[in-house]
């Protein structure tokens, strides 16, 4: 059993492969309790494929993984998935099952884990819905009938829907307009501090990274290097010089620096 000082998530010398192609080469990181890590690194460095070794979609050929003190690789299926029910998960595209209606798509994974009653089930999907700031009618449209950020709302009721302690994100925000991104950015952080959520978050985005992550995860040379915002941008790394100092980080961090100098 995890203890509350005990990191939610702690990977050990993780190695993945895919053939000859080696993503990860002796991964270590620990997500705390309570905190919303940013998880960012150049295209193809191996953010979802981390992401899904974390979530059991990816088995790493080397090292060990452990997700709220249980060793991921050693679950029988009924500990998986009692496990699988503690974490939400929000993929890029929403992952919505288009020919359900956004209430039913929120109701599966309560059927599949809960003994709820059909009444109660509907229930907690009107209120998964509220919470994600969507309107009582969104429940009764099909995907197709929504906007990309009202998508992008329902999958995020659908992870929510049995009160999960550890949420991932696989880049929410991309495809939104800047308002649409911050206002989804707004919503996460008041949902993790109101549930205490633990949040894991892949992410593009450096306004985002700015605005709602407590510390920030960057993949480099197949491992990871973690701190805050502030420590990593004085790191001196190619990668990291041009995606903090580069013209789009420097107008993300711009009113970082204005407050600070202010
Ligand atoms: N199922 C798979 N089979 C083979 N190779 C894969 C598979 N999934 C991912 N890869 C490879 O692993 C590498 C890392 O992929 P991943 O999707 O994790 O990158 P990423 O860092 O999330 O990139 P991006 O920011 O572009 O989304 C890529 O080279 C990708 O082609």
């Amino acid at each position: 059993m995890a203890t509350r000082s005990e990191p939610v998530i702690r990977v050990r010398g993780l190695v993945t492969r895919f053939g000859v192609q080696t993503i990860h080469d002796g991964l270590d990181l620990d997500v705390r309790r309570g905190e919303v890590l940013g998880v960012v690194g150049g295209s193809g460095t191996g953010k979802s494929v981390l992401l899904k070794a974390i979530i059991g979609l990816v088995r790493p050929a080397a090292g060990t993984i452990q997700v709220l003190g249980d060793d991921t690789a050693t679950l029988d299926d009924a500990a998986r998935i009692r496990l699988q029910a503690r974490w939400g998960v929000l993929f890029q595209d929403g992952a919505l099952f288009s020919s359900m209606t956004v209430s039913e798509n929120i109701q599966v994974p309560l059927k599949e884990h809960t003994s709820l009653d059909p009444f109660t089930i509907a229930e907690v999907a009107r209120i998964k819905i509220a919470m994600t700031g969507l309107p009582p009618s969104a429940g009764s449209k099909y995907p197709s009938e929504l906007s990309g950020g009202m998508r992008k709302r329902a999958g995020l009721a659908r992870a929510l829907a049995l009160d999960p302690e550890i949420l991932f994100l696989d880049e929410p925000t991309a495809g939104l307009d800047p308002i649409g991104a911050a206002a989804f950015d707004a919503l996460i952080r008041n949902l993790q501090r109101s549930l205490g959520l633990t949040v894991f978050m892949v992410t593009h985005d450096l306004d985002s990274l700015r605005a709602i992550c407590d510390r920030i995860a960057v993949l480099i040379d197949k491992r990871i290097v973690v701190d805050t915002l502030e420590k990593l941008r004085l790191l001196d790394h190619p990668w990291i010089r041009e995606y903090f100092h580069g013209p789009r980080g420097r107008a993300a961090l711009a009113g970082d620096e204005r407050r600070a100098e202010g």
